[in-house]
């Protein structure tokens, strides 16, 4: 519906549901993940900007942690460079983190933080590297080798779990109620660039913050079950139980890993839901209507 099939009294009364909605917020920091997959229209990622100036407006802290994970692949294309995952993260050679820096500093970061600054908003880029933001370490899988059986290391190259969150340069552009807009790169202790897929970096981050809410913003309305049906709410246990079953595959399991690890860091509302749906932020927090998956203790 459009503002034009709203009359100025619903318009009024909207607005005036919303205010215990922004009264629990108030001062409050809110961590939202905005997924590679749910950037895809112009339109929505405009809106999407809308909702994150309109909550700073509120007196809320916005911190805005992208992924970018499709843009990087088009990119990896384009240049000829094969790109392969494994246990969910992209394998990052030497070639491959050059560029992930580019796209996810480079193109998307700044892309976000112009449509948040054209929507009024001020919006500042930045990745983990910055003011030392997020150290990580080199991160360590292992898989089962399907033709031995036999447990074996994978080399992921240059990809990183956060180990340190260093919150000094964040809090003051909080502080000046500027909107951090971050890309999911870190540094490692020898100082290398290190690739974090972009749920983990946001958990890193909202855990730090001790936000009062993480969204994570996908490309699905929120976690489904084997019929492809939502899951409004999930307890940890329950979720873990889906990954194990493989109902929670590929990049989902990344994005329920990270609200486990947020709700254990004292992050009290955790949920995943459809950033392709307009104004997903707005519904989510200044409504009644959750619409995505819900994870709790
Ligand atoms: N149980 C599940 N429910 C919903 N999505 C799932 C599930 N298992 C796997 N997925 C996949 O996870 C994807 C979301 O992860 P990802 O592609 O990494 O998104 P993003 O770019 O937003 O981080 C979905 O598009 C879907 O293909
Ligand atoms: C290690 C790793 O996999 N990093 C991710 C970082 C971007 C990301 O996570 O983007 P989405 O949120 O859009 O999936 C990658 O290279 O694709």
């Amino acid at each position: 519906m459009t503002d034009q099939h709203i009359s100025p009294l619903d318009q009024a009364r909207i607005l005036s549901e919303a205010l215990p909605h922004m009264q629990e917020y108030d001062e409050e920091t809110i961590v939202i993940k905005y997924g590679g997959h749910a950037m895809g229209a112009e339109d929505t990622a405009k809106a999407f900007a809308r909702d994150i100036v309109l909550l700073e407006q509120t007196a809320i802290n916005p911190v805005v942690v992208h992924g970018g994970g499709p843009q990087i692949a088009t990119m990896l294309k384009r240049l000829g460079i094969q790109s392969e995952f494994a246990a969910g993260l992209r394998i990052t050679d030497a070639a491959t983190i050059e560029i992930v820096e580019m796209v996810l500093a480079g193109s998307v970061n700044k892309q976000i933080v112009g449509y948040i600054n054209e929507a009024g908003g001020k919006a500042v880029g930045l990745s983990g590297k910055d003011g030392n933001m997020v150290k990580a370490s080199k991160t360590t899988r292992t898989m089962i080798d399907p033709g031995s059986n036999i447990e074996k290391a994978i080399d992921l190259g240059f990809v990183g779990d956060p180990e340190k969150v260093d919150l000094t340069l964040l809090n003051q552009l909080i502080g000046y109620e500027l909107i951090p807009v971050l890309a999911p790169l870190a540094t490692s202790k020898e100082g290398q660039t290190l690739n974090v897929n972009a749920d983990t970096f946001a958990g890193a981050i909202a855990g730090a913050l001790k936000a009062k809410r993480l969204l994570l913003l996908t490309d699905v309305p929120g976690v489904l079950d084997k019929s492809k049906k939502l899951i409004p709410d999930l307890s940890i246990k329950d979720a873990r139980k889906l990954i194990a079953d493989g109902t929670i595959s590929g990049g989902m399991i990344p994005k329920v890993e990270t609200c486990i690890y947020a709700l254990e860091q004292g992050v009290q509302g955790v949920v995943i839901i459809d950033g392709k749906m307009q104004h997903a932020v707005l519904l989510e927090l200044f409504t009644n209507q959750g619409t995505g998956t819900l994870i709790h203790k």
